[in-house]
């Protein structure tokens, strides 16, 4: 990988552009060390990375950081933009540099190859490493000039994310289109920087606007400027609705103070910034289907209430989708607005992580196994079984090849053999292993750590243990409450025993609960109007459909539309649809849990132009739950076959407590001494039965269980089910 990194020489030669990853932040080091010898003692460089002063920190001091908190970008624009006093003004603010360099004074960090020096200018590509509030951010300088495109292109293969800086008197530039069209094609998500806000001719406005043309973004106006030319002071963040103010009489821009716009001193102010900020919002929801769900349904009556990390989190979503930028602004040169770009950098921009969909798992070690006892051995050959530790991606189920080009190799001949579906020997399947077949959890509860903050300790032991079972699911219920789902009272017991011991966790387990099914008995019909004004865009859809009873016993609803519906549907349309219907169908109207057996018709469907997706959703959804509400309704609990196994002397016992228990009894056989009793029997009402078997029979019966279908309760135990149950809402 680092085979191209050229020799330093006593000139001053520079590191052409490495392949920034996660993997090689050492390389980046060693690199950055051996420059010290190239590089002209003219000013403070004793705060070149890994070169430690006094009071200057070391990269030493952020130690091999998650991958989630490492950031790969580059700063990439049209020349003269100022992309490298930006860079500076970064090494400085995050204390890798004791004073400021200028790139007119030529003695900048990143622009260190002579010509570089004398002319102002970058032309090869820089990398320098610093740490910013706990996060790695390595970083890569790239040269604006046309002439060195190439170089811009080589550096955006290898990088996460990009910080596009523009000059604000200028808006979007010539080169400016060449780069961000480069970053299209390598999918790069990024954020915008209007720099020079103090230059005379700087309007953010006329800036946005060429974001907007010139490149076919949408700008997201995470900042307005505070003055423009010579009157830029700072800016007010949009988000939090704050505005930030550098000391005046700080000459290196270190201080500044961030203060909460008030109604009293900052009347006009606010007004804008609440304005902006609406905008913001909707235009995220726009973007981004699960804030959308959040805004309609907590915050639609008044968006100040909407926190501003959830607003942080759906814009990094949406910039790590590259379906709009953030915008922020400021003056490198008169040290403005650095620090909430650093800020951005790390909280909009994705992590390794977040943009490899791809990885590569590493085997640390090969066991062969014994029962308790195993063996580490150096390789295995084909035909073998094999235990492994330390796989942190893979998944029960999952098949593992040797390497990338062994599983494109088996995609390719599995796409090859799909297309001769005729074949009767189907090669293709058997190049994956057969997966597991995951049953259907019966049984949920709720589960609690010893304390709020060992959270996070709870969700990682959980995360585990559902890799190696895939039959233990676990979710959250409406009230934020953590609930395990599983095969049986056994199982649960089984994973809360494995959390004490595994990961030395004490956790509390609320009431085992049966998972119930609902469904209907009637066709209803209903129609429903959503009209909501989010911000200046009005959102109008209405739907009539109706909803009527099926035998599938599946939980997918039969989905179908009406002849003058269909026609000239988009995609899209239809996509938000039956996204609308398979969640309405997620919580029926009785216990909260699924609904099965119905099939959905759209009658009708009128959108007003503009409607987004998710209000179109939104709105199928609620109509399917009036229908569902209007209707006669049914719970299904699950039915379960049993077998017993038990001595002659104790069979009138069982059969009679089974008789209690709602039981059918199918079959009676005889097998040598034991009689062999098969049935079915409602999950509710098997709860806790091996104790009670075992006292029936002194401890001689076996019984095996597994589910057979759902099955409509009677009127009187579905009443008593109901009443048990009273507000308790089902996740499942
Ligand atoms: N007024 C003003 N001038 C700036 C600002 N930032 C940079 N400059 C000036 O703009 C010129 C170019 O700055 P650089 O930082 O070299 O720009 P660059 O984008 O790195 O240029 P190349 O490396 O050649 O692509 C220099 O004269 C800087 O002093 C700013 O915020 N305001």
């Amino acid at each position: 990988m680092f085979s191209n990194l050229r020799k330093f020489g006593g000139n001053h030669k520079k590191i052409p552009i490495l392949h920034v990853n996660n993997m090689c932040c050492s390389e980046i080091r060693a690199s950055l060390k051996r420059l010290k010898p190239c590089v002209p003692l003219g000013r403070n460089y004793s705060s070149l990375p890994g070169l430690v002063g006094n009071d200057i920190k070391s990269l030493r001091s952020v130690i091999s950081p998650p991958i989630a908190k490492i950031r790969n970008i580059g700063i990439m624009a049209h020349i003269d933009a100022g992309k490298t006093t930006t860079t500076e003004r970064i090494l400085y603010y995050s204390g890798y540099t004791r004073s400021l360099g200028d790139v007119d004074d030529g003695d900048t960090v990143t622009d260190f190859m002579a010509q570089e020096r004398e002319r102002g200018i970058t032309i090869q590509s820089a990398a320098v490493t610093f740490d910013w509030k706990g996060y790695r951010v390595n970083l890569i300088d790239t040269p604006g000039h046309v002439d060195f495109t190439l170089e811009v292109e080589r550096c955006l293969r290898v990088l996460d994310g990009a910080v596009a800086v523009f000059d604000a008197s200028a808006g979007v530039e010539a080169q400016t289109v060449t780069v961000w069209r480069q970053a299209d094609k390598h999918k790069i998500p990024r954020i915008c920087f209007l720099n020079k806000m103090d230059k005379t001719g700087a309007s953010f406005k006329y800036a946005v606007e060429s974001i907007r043309e010139k490149l076919k973004a949408k700008p997201l106006l995470l900042q307005l400027p505070l003055g423009e030319g010579k009157a830029f002071k700072g800016v007010v963040d949009v988000v939090s609705k704050e505005k930030l103010l550098w000391n005046r009489q700080s000459e290196d821009g270190k201080d500044f103070e961030r203060k909460p716009l008030l109604e009293m001193s900052d009347a006009e102010l606010l007004k804008e910034t609440t304005e902006a900020r609406n905008d913001l919002i909707e235009q995220v929801a726009d973007l981004d289907d699960e804030f959308a769900d959040l805004v309609l349904g907590e915050f639609s009556e008044n968006f100040d209430l909407l926190p501003a990390e959830k607003l942080q989190t759906a814009i990094h979503r949406v910039t790590l989708a590259q379906t709009a930028v953030p915008v922020l602004c400021g003056s490198a040169l008169k040290n403005k607005g650095v620090q909430p770009l650093l800020d951005a950098i790390t909280m909009y921009l994705p992590s390794p992580e977040e943009r490899n969909s791809e990885f590569l798992e590493r085997i640390s070690r090969l066991l062969l196994p014994f029962a308790d006892q195993h063996t580490e051995i150096p390789s295995l050959t084909a035909g073998n079984i094999a235990l492994t530790v330390g796989l942190k991606h893979t998944a029960t189920g999952d098949t593992i090849v040797s390497s990338k080009s062994s599983a494109l190799a088996a995609a390719r001949r599995a796409e090859r053999e799909g297309e001769k579906k005729h074949r009767q020997n189907n090669e293709a399947e058997k190049l994956l292993l057969a997966g597991v077949e995951i049953p259907e959890p019966v049984f949920f509860c709720t589960i609690e750590p010893p304390s709020v903050a060992r959270q996070p300790d709870l969700d990682y032991a959980l995360k585990c243990l559902q890799r190696e079972d895939p039959s233990l699911k676990v979710k959250l219920d409406p009230s934020g409450q953590t609930v395990l789902c599983g095969m049986g009272e056994l199982h649960i017991e089984i994973i809360h025993d494995r959390i004490k011991r595994e990961y030395g966790l004490e956790t509390y387990l609320g009431p085992l609960q049966v998972a119930y099914r609902e469904t209907i008995l009637n066709a209803v019909h209903a129609t429903d109007t959503l009209d909501r004004t989010l911000g200046d865009k009005r959102h109008l859809v209405t739907v009539e459909l109706e909803v009527k009873p099926i035998e599938t016993s599946s939980v997918t609803p039969v989905i179908k539309y009406a002849a003058s519906v269909s026609e000239d549907l988009p995609k899209v349309s239809q996509e938000a649809i039956e996204n609308g219907i398979h969640s309405a169908c997620l919580q029926g109207p009785l216990l909260g849990s699924p609904i099965q057996d119905v099939a959905i018709t759209l009658h009708s469907l009128v959108i007003h132009p503009g409607t987004s997706t998710t209000m179109i959703s939104a709105c199928v959804s609620r109509c399917i739950q009036k229908a569902l509400k209007k209707a006669d309704k049914q719970v299904l609990e699950p039915l379960m076959n049993l077998e017993v196994t038990v001595t002659r002397d104790y069979l009138s016992p069982v059969l009679a407590d089974l008789a209690q228990r709602r039981g059918t009894i199918q079959e009676i056989q005889t097998r040598q001494e034991n009689k062999i009793v098969t049935g079915f029997v409602p999950l509710a009402e098997i709860m806790g039965y091996s104790t009670v078997l075992r006292t029936l029979t002194s401890g001689s019966a076996t019984f095996a269980l597994e589910l057979s279908n759902y099955q409509a309760m009677n009127p009187q135990d579905q009443t008593a089910l109901l009443s048990q149950r009273g507000g308790l809402t089902q996740v499942l």
